[in-house]
């Protein structure tokens, strides 16, 4: 195998090497051992004003300079008193469990990390490449070298924040049991779109957070992992997406509204952009790999053909928009409204679906299989796929309405 490439990561995320071999960076993300229960590290810089952040070639190069190093402790705490709080501020406002926020902190920042990786130089190579894993379980898609980093990462912080019970990711046949008193159970696509990378389009992390099962302490360990992963999506705690794309957005719900944050670069801190986002109840967007058309039941074209002639219940023509990303997809879904879907079975309800449709319905949204509401199906299978519709209420309600709307024909496409 060819040597990786050289790899630069913008302050903060870099290490005192402006530049290292990929494969040591690797390394140094999966092996560096945080102590249990300390916050990664961030900026200890005063943050901007808003202001500030809105208009950033109004000050010094982003990487390149200390933009408030000459202001006053007093110009600082005026500025920080007037900003919008970073993620952990915003959960520290809103009375969130301790152990919790040491959880999100540390997946706020191995985010940070992916983020870095998949926008660096490195990743093309890396991209191209064959992940070097064995065999995969049926049921899973083989992975590619930055979902398996990606994976690293994440597994690296579950473990570092010494929280973590149990972590079942959609990269591993089984779950990692990691800690017998680790109050919480993590589920995830560590990076979700992976194919699109080589062609830089954005890709995205989802995660959910669940309590411990303490009732199934007793169990041995394989079915407790299993059982405690397995869990239905009303129980969840805490679920979002990282959006890597133009911007780096964290989207997160603790089950009292969805927020969104945005990465500023020039501090290192998600920075509230987006409280108690609400999808508008109707939009005038779809979202569907329509190559497949021809794959779709009755009720599914009709559909779609009707919303595009502007014939449905909402008297406008819908445009398509597909990126063919989950999180792109559906983040765009969020704010614009419509729908976003994969009709056939493809995408997973314990690291996908149920972590969207929460995020989806503390939204105002909906998230359904067609049929039934995503978060009441019990999940019997760690990898289990099922047809995934999301979106504005009253658009969802409009497509459920037609019934035969899940693509039963799913020949295995090659791209
Ligand atoms: O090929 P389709 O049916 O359009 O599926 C595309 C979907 O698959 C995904 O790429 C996820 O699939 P993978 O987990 O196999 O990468 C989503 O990001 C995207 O929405």
């Amino acid at each position: 195998m060819q040597p990786f490439p050289l790899l630069a990561l913008p302050p903060p995320f870099n290490t005192s090497h402006p530049t290292m071999p990929l494969s040591s960076l690797s390394s140094l993300l999966i092996l560096r051992h945080h102590p249990p229960c300390s916050l990664p590290p961030t900026s200890n810089r005063p943050r901007p004003h808003l202001r500030l952040l809105l208009a950033p070639f109004t000050r010094c190069r982003a990487f390149a300079c200390q933009p408030l190093a000459a202001a006053t402790d007093d110009m600082a705490a005026a500025a920080a008193a007037t900003s919008p709080p970073t993620l952990l501020e915003h959960m520290g406002q809103a009375g969130a469990a301790a152990d919790l926020t040491v959880l999100v902190a540390h997946i706020q920042s191995a985010c940070k990390r992916i983020a870095a990786v998949v926008a660096s130089p490195g990743n093309a190579e890396l991209s191209r490449a064959k992940a070097g894993g064995g065999a995969v379980a049926a049921g899973r898609d083989a992975p590619k070298p930055l979902d398996e980093l990606s994976n690293d990462i994440i597994l690296s912080s579950a473990k570092s924040s010494g929280k973590v019970a149990v972590l079942a990711s959609e990269e591993n046949d089984q779950p990692i049991w990691i800690s017998d008193d680790g109050p919480y159970v993590v589920v995830t696509d560590p990076l979700d779109g992976s194919r699109n990378i080589e062609v830089s389009i954005p890709t995205g992390t989802i995660f959910g957070i669940y309590n411990r099962l303490v009732e199934l302490d007793h169990l041995p360990l394989e079915e407790r992992a299993q059982l405690n992963s397995l869990q239905s999506g009303t129980r969840l705690v805490a679920a979002g997406y990282v959006l890597y794309s133009s911007a780096t957005i964290l989207c997160i719900s603790f089950g009292a509204g969805t927020h969104a944050f945005t990465l500023d670069w020039s501090t290192g801190e998600f920075i509230l952009t987006h409280l108690s986002l609400q999808i508008p109840p109707r939009g005038q967007i779809y979202s569907v790999n329509d190559a497949r058309y021809f794959d779709w039941p009755e009720g599914l074209r009709k559909y779609i053909d009707t919303i595009r002639q502007g014939k449905g219940q909402h008297p406008k023509k819908y445009s398509a928009r597909y990126v063919c990303s989950l999180v792109a997809d559906f983040h765009r879904t969020l704010i614009y409204g419509g729908v976003a879907m994969n009709p056939r079975d493809h995408l997973r309800l314990v690291y996908e679906a149920n972590p969207l449709s929460f995020l989806a319905e503390q939204a105002g949204g909906r998230g359904s299989d067609g049929k039934n509401r995503i978060l009441s199906i019990q999940p019997v299978k760690l990898h289990q796929r099922l047809p995934l519709f999301l979106g504005s209420m009253e658009d969802m309600l409009e497509l459920e309405s037609y019934g035969d709307v899940q693509q039963k024909v799913n020949p295995g496409y090659e791209v």
